[in-house]
């Protein structure tokens, strides 16, 4: 099992949870109170418009903007919950937020026993990620993104091609299939198996252990396709370091003269201010 989990996580960054404890009842009603939120009159969801991904709360749309089409590039509404270390929550639809501080606290509870999985299959001790990453303080995001059915399927993404910051991001999905990983340079379509979490490892994780003798984790490129037909519905959650943690790889660095790391050090709340300010970011590159 702690073999399989460490083969997916070098060679997919993406795998499926069954049987992971998270009640039937509590994913059905997230689904229903995430439908129910993004049913809300279109004003409503605007009050929550805004720029930084750590907004407390913040909504979007790639429709209504006068983008007009071709030049639609994304094709989706979402809304993103900043619910760790502060827990935030849209206020509508009624008894949402409840459902979501126990929903969020589910997902945590299910990535801190994959990190200590995923720890061993790193022959690091069981606690390793958890204590680096300070998981107690993990900053932890809640998404949710709608596709609706698109007459030109093949000139827009859902979302283009990326990888995910944090350490794993945990998703469902109702209506229709479209996400896509990206592996041994093939996209490969996702079909879930009904009830299961889709786990995908990310950034935080792989420059930390990006080639650690032969033992690392892939943040895994990915993508979603839209249809004509149906309404796909994803709902994502993310946790992460704690926005102090400092974040780098652990394996020895490079000796003067050779290779430089992979990757720099930051704190991830660092990271998440250099995200959203291409000037910052151009300073901070060597
Ligand atoms: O909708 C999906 O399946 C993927 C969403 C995603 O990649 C994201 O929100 O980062
Ligand atoms: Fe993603």
């Amino acid at each position: 099992m702690i073999r399989d989990l460490g083969m997916a996580c070098k060679e997919w960054g993406f795998f499926m949870v069954i049987n992971h404890g998270v009640p039937e009842s509590l994913m059905s009603m997230m689904e229903a109170g995430t439908r129910d939120f993004f049913d809300l009159p279109e004003d409503e969801k605007r009050k929550y418009e805004g720029k930084g991904v750590v907004d407390s709360v913040r909504y979007g749309t790639s429709f209504g903007g006068g983008t007009g089409r071709g030049h639609t590039f994304f094709w989706r509404d979402f809304v993103k919950a900043l619910v760790r270390p502060q827990f935030h929550s849209p206020s509508k639809p009624e008894g949402f937020s409840d459902l979501l501080a126990e929903y969020c606290e589910k997902m945590l509870d299910m990535g801190k026993v994959l990190l200590k999985g995923i720890s061993q299959s790193l022959r690091l001790d069981i606690e390793h990620i958890n204590k680096i990453m300070d998981i107690e303080s993990s900053l932890q995001l809640w998404a949710a993104n709608r596709y609706p059915p698109c007459p030109d399927p093949e000139s827009v993404m859902g979302i283009p091609a990326h990888t995910d910051y944090g350490l794993l991001t945990f998703l469902t999905q109702q209506g229709a299939d479209g996400l896509e990983i990206f592996h041994q340079d093939k996209w490969v379509e996702v079909r879930p198996i009904k009830g299961a979490i889709l786990v995908n490892t990310c950034d935080h994780i792989e420059v930390n252990y990006p080639n650690n003798n032969g033992r690392e984790v892939k943040s895994i490129l990915h993508r979603v396709q839209v249809n004509t037909e149906k309404t796909r519905i994803s709902i994502v959650s993310s946790i992460g370091p704690s926005p102090d943690t400092f974040v780098r790889p652990i394996e020895e660095l490079p000796e003067e003269g050779e290779e430089v790391a992979k990757y720099m050090g930051m704190k991830y709340r660092e990271y998440f201010d250099l995200m959203y300010d291409p000037q910052a970011i151009r300073e901070v590159m060597p």
